[in-house]
């Protein structure tokens, strides 16, 4: 990754949110919802700080993508609020949404099909601008030299989050972990001021997931607050400030990533569920390993 790009790649992000430091990045009040009979989020309530690296933990379909889909609009809640910077957003579609300046990105990458690497980061940009179609369609000089630095900016942005393989490539035809980073560069480009990343780091090797987490610091020093479902204990501890964990979609434990990890209600989450032992295993080791490395 490019670091020097850092400021030229989202500093327009900066430019266009104001992001006020009293109010909490995301705060979730009350959060319920069920599908049929099953109470997938109930009664959630949890603070997001500005800036700040957040985890999103809990065992396999404890509701935390559930969680990310009611913030990004995506369905609906039944009950309770969700604010960012203080804006409420609970009941708002999708695109209104990501206007308030959340981005995300998915546990199964969701890409266009037929768009190339840099087309696809290019849409990110183009999400929020009021399209003056005439222009597009007349091809005017104007529009032509936006095209350009559109897509020099989203090759910045390509080349900041570690995609190798060649702008012109169809999103589609890359390997996984690739197509993840193409997804943060898309998500990056609406300019978000809260980023949620919904286990990124799946099909990525310990040395990407590393790259990940370093990645994640610098966009924090830019001010933008991330909220990260990840299973790898290991690097929540690393590099997440605050975390909370669910289970059955209730909230049973929250603060510091150590002391959440260490929590009894948390561990009897992880113990208690034989498919996750793979998981507790990864937190057992945690528990005996008190280094950051
Ligand atoms: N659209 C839906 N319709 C019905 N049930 C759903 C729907 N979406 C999620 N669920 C259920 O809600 C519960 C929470 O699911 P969710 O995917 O949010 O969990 P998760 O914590 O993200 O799990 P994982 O770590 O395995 O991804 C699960 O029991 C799931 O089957």
């Amino acid at each position: 990754m490019n670091a020097d790009n850092a400021h030229a790649a989202t500093g327009h992000a900066q430019a266009t949110h104001t992001v006020d430091a009293d109010s909490a990045a995301l705060d979730v009040r009350g959060l319920s919802k069920t599908f049929g009979g099953l109470r997938a989020v109930d009664d959630l309530s949890f603070r997001v700080p500005p800036q700040s690296i957040f985890g999103l933990l809990g065992p396999n379909g404890a509701g935390k993508t559930t969680v990310l889909n009611l913030i990004s609009g995506l369905i609906k809640p039944d009950h309770g609020s969700i604010t960012v910077f203080g804006d409420e957003i609970a009941r708002e579609p999708a695109h209104r949404v990501a206007r308030a300046g959340v981005a995300r990105t998915y546990q199964n990458v969701r890409l266009f099909p037929a768009l190339t690497v840099l087309e696809t980061v290019m849409t990110g940009f183009y999400q929020h601008r009021q399209a003056q179609l005439w222009h597009s369609v007349l091809c005017l000089p104007s529009e032509r030299r936006e095209r350009r630095e559109v897509a020099e900016r989203a090759r910045e942005l390509l080349d900041r989050v570690g995609v190798t393989a060649p702008p012109e490539r169809l999103a589609e035809a890359l390997p996984y972990g690739e197509q993840r980073r193409v997804e943060i560069a898309r998500a990056l480009a609406t300019q978000p001021k809260v980023l949620m990343l919904d286990e990124p780091t799946a099909g990525m090797n310990d040395v990407e997931s590393e790259s990940l987490g370093q990645l994640m610091f610098s966009l924090r020093e830019e001010g933008i607050s991330l909220v990260l479902i990840e299973h790898n204990v290991k690097l929540v501890l690393k590099f997440c400030s605050d975390a909370a964990v669910i289970n059955f979609g209730e909230l049973i434990a929250e603060g510091d990533p150590r002391a959440c990890v260490e929590d009894p209600d948390v561990q009897a989450a992880y113990f208690g569920k034989q498919s996750d032992a793979e998981r507790l295993n990864t937190v057992l080791r945690v528990r005996g390993d008190h280094g950051t490395d």
